[in-house]
């Protein structure tokens, strides 16, 4: 039973200095923090439960993001939590279509991002108080239910709610025998933990080795960073091909780094090096130059993949449209939540294109993994060609961390969306009091 009026809703500006490590780098982001706007909403309900949401950003970003939920914040405060649930497609589109804020967005940038991290701390209240771990809440919603928590606008051209109903509808048989699976094996994943860009081939070769041989996942699925040169990506994904043999499966990201030809041009010279996906090899906004490089790949048996910076469902939509990726990226605190999620997990079923989740940055695994354990239970039904992402940073700064067994996501147990943070970590990594910014800024200061 869904209860409680929002009585504070707080949000804290968290960084982890990861930048410093070369985790996390690419062609793009060469000194990442990960960093989280961490969003935390009370109410007066006596069971003193709260919910917790997070959008992941990078490092300087994050003061922005933080403005911008202050400035969504009275959208929730003072509303009782049924009523918002209650009808969830109009509490996201009161979020997003505030007539000051959309005006910087709509739907996109750092207003989407803070509209993320405020619905992501609703689901997770919401699962918390009905005593599920969110996908389990998703697996167990009637699909009538489901459908009202989307907003169809702009996309009733592929999708309508009776579509998406009869999709759900159909989810509904073999729900339970795929439920079982997700819980004796878990869903598969893949790790990208071992080729950030900024890693000198040493660290690149213990890592790979530390992945291939002395673990016992027993990764098989690996993804290295490129774009940046490429000699030094030949060397480097010829080191790791030769480390995991012809056998396992390799993508490569390049994080929009490249002109469309480029893309094709430098793909070409890194095919014998037989990667299942590029990933986001030009800007994410260009869908037709996405689906110039599909075509351009298919002889060479490259596939696209991209989502990671797609603003909305409806660039989503025009992706899916215009045949221009091969694989599905969705992300846990890049679209409007779980809201919008759903939306593009149903697309991407009409268009029976697999979806692999991002989950490069802080928090993304913990809260993914539920979305694509949802994604298989409900919607899609299918494991083939389909892997969510799995990086090794930060878990330990979690209450809930995610637990992986043989290469593969372990569904959560605990009520909620595992968004929550351990506070000890959260106050020595808040920006810029916290215990470890204040040592970092004064030895900075001291250099200069
Ligand atoms: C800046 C992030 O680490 C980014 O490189 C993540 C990413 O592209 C991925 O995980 O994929
Ligand atoms: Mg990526």
């Amino acid at each position: 039973m869904v209860r409680g009026r929002v009585s504070r809703l707080s949000v804290r500006d968290v960084r982890f200095p990861t930048s410093l490590g070369g985790h996390g780098s690419d062609a793009m982001h060469t000194d990442p923090d990960y960093s989280a706007a961490y969003v935390i909403i009370e109410t007066d309900a006596e069971d003193g439960l709260k919910g917790y949401g997070i959008t992941f950003t990078l490092g300087k970003g994050t003061e922005v993001v933080v403005c911008a939920v202050n400035a969504l914040a009275h959208h929730v405060l003072n509303k009782d939590l049924k009523d918002i649930v209650g009808d969830f497609r109009g509490f996201y589109r009161q979020l997003t279509s505030d007539g000051q804020l959309r005006w910087i967005g709509p739907e996109k940038g750092v207003v989407h991002l803070a509209t993320a991290a405020v619905l992501n701390a609703v689901w997770d209240l919401w699962a918390k108080q009905e005593g599920k771990p969110l996908w389990k809440l998703l697996v167990d919603m009637d699909p009538r239910t489901l459908v009202s928590c989307i907003d169809f606008r702009y996309i009733t051209d592929v999708l309508t709610e009776e579509d998406a109903y009869e999709i759900l509808q159909k989810g509904q048989v073999g729900k339970k025998e795929r439920e079982g699976h997700m819980l004796a094996h878990g869903y598969p994943a893949y790790t990208t933990s071992c080729a950030w860009l900024g890693y000198s081939d040493d660290t690149l070769k213990q890592m790979v080795l530390l992945k291939v041989a002395l673990s016992d996942i027993n990764w098989h699925r690996f993804k290295v960073k490129v774009g940046a040169d490429v000699q030094d990506d030949m060397r480097r994904c010829r080191l790791i091909r030769d480390m995991i043999g012809p056998e396992n499966t390799l993508m490569m990201d390049a994080n929009q780094r490249w002109d469309v030809p480029e893309a094709v041009e430098w793909m070409s010279k890194l095919a014998e090096f037989k990667p299942l996906w590029i990933e986001e090899p030009t800007s994410p906004d260009d869908i037709l130059g996405h689906a110039a490089i599909s075509k351009a790949l298919v002889p060479l048996g490259i596939g696209v993949a991209t989502g990671e910076q797609c603003h909305n469902r409806v660039i989503f939509k025009q992706l899916l449209q215009a045949n221009a990726l091969q694989f599905l990226q969705i992300d846990s605190c890049r679209l409007g939540s779980v809201n919008e999620n759903l939306s593009v997990l149903l697309m991407a079923k009409k268009f029976e294109i697999p979806v692999c989740p991002h989950a490069g940055g802080v928090g993304l695994c913990e809260l993914v993994q539920h979305l694509i354990i949802f994604d298989y239970i409900s919607v899609s039904a299918s494991l083939e060609n389909r892997m969510c992402e799995y990086v090794d940073h930060l878990h330990e700064h979690f209450k809930y961390p995610v637990k992986i067994r043989q290469a593969s996501y372990m569904p959560p147990m605990d009520a909620g969306y595992s968004t929550e943070m351990k506070e000890e970590s959260v106050k020595k990594h808040q920006y810029p009091d916290g215990e470890v910014w204040k040592k970092l800024l004064a030895t900075q200061e001291n250099q200069v």
